[in-house]
């Protein structure tokens, strides 16, 4: 496929394509591993995703940042834990089926088959496709589509890695007076009272379908994460002890971003009628 001006094809190594954009709106870069958006940087800002200097660009493995794509199931398998963590969809080789240019910015599509290898983990025929939207918004939208003769369920997150200046001075809003089902330690159902501020490990999933707002005053910006066909929104800090049994991440590194993700899951998993679609859609703005 021909790409416009705006988008280059490189190899971080022999057999690692990454698309790289430049446009007046925005710079990026996108891995087809996992059909991953690693950077996005709107013209005049420093960068809104965080990339860990320690991510690992290798086929068949996840990149730690960005947004990677959690699918078909989020978290441990349900009942096998020896499956990959968040699905396949992020180590998999994706396949560009569209890239275009405009004034508002870039347009790419990539589609997501399965085939013998996915079937050997999860025994559904479908068709993803991932279509991200680059400009001085991101956007990113994930459609699963059945493909198959039976229904089947699915998980999923749009697992998004915020930079952030300083989590101690972080505030949350838009999840208050909102269940959550919390995952540190024993797993536990609470209630959200008053916005999310971090002094430890946070790892939630919130019953919401709200906007979120993250006020960051280290870096003086707020940024806003909309999002539509999610039930869940997670909201994830390692802290210190976690992030140092993370060898993707270095472990003064988790002061410096925040994961908000569009996702359904837990309870939210979402059935899928043979011949049916369901689409995840996330908006990033400063
Ligand atoms: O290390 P991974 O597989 O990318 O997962 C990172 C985190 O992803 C979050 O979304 C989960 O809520 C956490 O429990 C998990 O630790």
């Amino acid at each position: 496929m021909s790409l416009p001006a705006s988008i280059s094809l490189s190899e971080a190594l022999p057999g690692y394509p990454i698309f790289t954009v430049n446009h007046p709106t925005c710079t990026a870069r996108i891995a087809l591993n996992g059909a991953h958006v690693m950077e996005w940087t709107p013209t005049g800002h420093s960068p809104v995703l965080y990339l860990s200097p320690d991510a690992v660009l290798e086929p068949g493995k996840p990149i730690r940042g960005g947004i990677p794509v959690c699918w078909p199931w989020f978290n441990a398998h349900p009942t096998d834990e020896a499956k990959p963590m968040h699905g396949f969809a992020r180590n998999r080789p994706w396949t560009l089926i569209e890239a275009s240019e405009s004034d508002s910015g870039v347009k790419m599509a990539f589609v997501l088959c399965s085939d013998a290898a996915t079937r050997e983990l999860w025994p559904h025929e479908f068709e993803a496709h991932l279509t991200v939207l680059l400009g001085s918004t991101l956007e990113v939208s994930l459609q699963t589509i059945n493909k198959g003769s039976s229904e089947f369920s699915i998980a999923e997150a749009l697992h998004t890695y915020l930079t952030v200046g300083d989590i101690t001075q972080v505030t949350v809003k838009g999840l208050a007076e909102t269940p959550y089902l919390d995952t540190v330690g024993a797993r536990a159902m609470r209630h959200q009272t008053g916005d999310i501020t971090f002094d430890q490990e946070v790892d939630r999933q919130y019953v919401s379908l709200a906007t979120v707002t993250v006020e960051d005053p280290a870096l003086r910006r707020s940024l806003t994460i909309e999002k539509s066909g999610s039930a869940t929104t997670v909201v994830w800090n390692p802290w210190i002890e976690k992030s140092k049994r993370l060898a993707d991440l270095p472990d003064e590194a988790y002061p410096h971003f925040l994961c908000v993700e569009a996702a359904n899951a837990g309870d939210a998993t979402v059935t899928v009628a043979p011949g049916e679609a369901h689409v995840i859609q996330t908006t990033i703005r400063l």
